[in-house]
């Protein structure tokens, strides 16, 4: 068999993912020709290069389907119940950083803490007569630190992309998304609440733990993992 590393398969994250590797020996290309997602691994022998998207990683490593992959911690965290059961991360790749956090409107002048949002959540609730709407793609991990943080009258509504503009277009009152530079939530008048973020997030490469491999695809991983110094 072969050991099979998954990795973005564009943008950003499959460049660097393609550097990273590349400073340390294995050379990760993209085989045909643009749009054919396919690819090849150089420096060692064993290992086939899957191009998938960064938000299925998770579930291939933990279906075991891929023995490697690379994507984001907050992917991971947000996609796998019990996530370290199912992957074990080796190492963080220095790049992808990014904070899941929550902003409301900059307007909101008297919300500016988780308890604040609470508070204005019960007021919204008795006013409008339904809860404040959050917009997040993180259903899992923000339900998690919601009911931590004892906010209660509020809704997750689903936003896979462009997640600032639901407060603008009206479909929110307020967000939970990744923010790296800020300049997309400053960009669409929100602010970030003052608590430390949800979740802080990176490109980080993972073993999946249920993954079969016979003897040849051991030594091939001890080697690659090695190599990688990870
Ligand atoms: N602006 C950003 N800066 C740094 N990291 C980011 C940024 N936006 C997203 N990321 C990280 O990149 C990873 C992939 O993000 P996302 O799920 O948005 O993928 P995508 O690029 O839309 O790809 P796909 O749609 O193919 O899954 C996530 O782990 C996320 O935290
Ligand atoms: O803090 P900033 O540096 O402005 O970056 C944050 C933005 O980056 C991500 O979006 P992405 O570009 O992945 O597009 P998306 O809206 O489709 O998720 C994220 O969802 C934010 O919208």
């Amino acid at each position: 068999m072969t050991i099979k590393l998954g990795v973005p398969s564009k943008g950003r994250l499959m460049e660097k993912t393609f550097d990273w590797f590349g400073a340390r020996g294995i050379t990760l290309s993209r085989t045909g020709n643009d749009r054919e997602y396919s690819g090849a691994v150089g420096g060692i022998a064993g290992v086939d290069l899957v191009l998938l998207s960064a938000g299925e990683i998770p579930r291939e490593l933990a279906a075991g389907r891929i023995h490697l992959g690379v994507t984001g911690t907050d992917l991971i965290r947000e996609k796998l119940v019990q996530w370290d059961q199912k992957v074990e991360p080796l190492a963080e790749l220095g790049f992808g950083q990014a904070d899941l956090i929550v902003a409301v409107p900059a307007s909101w002048v008297d919300v500016n803490t988780l308890d604040d949002l609470d508070a204005a959540a019960a007021a919204f609730r008795a006013r409008h007569g339904f809860r404040m709407r959050i917009a997040t793609k993180y259903h899992r991990l923000m339900r998690d630190y919601l009911r931590i943080g004892g906010v209660a009258d509020y809704q997750l509504v689903d936003s896979q992309g462009a997640t600032e503009g639901t407060v603008k277009n009206l479909t929110a009152e307020a967000v939970a998304d990744i923010t790296s530079t800020g300049e997309t939530l400053r960009a669409n008048h929100l602010k970030v609440l003052e608590e430390d973020p949800v979740l802080r997030s990176q490109a980080t490469l993972f073993r999946s733990r249920t993954a079969p491999m016979d003897a040849a695809d051991r030594d091939t991983l001890r080697d690659l993992t090695e190599i990688l110094r990870v």
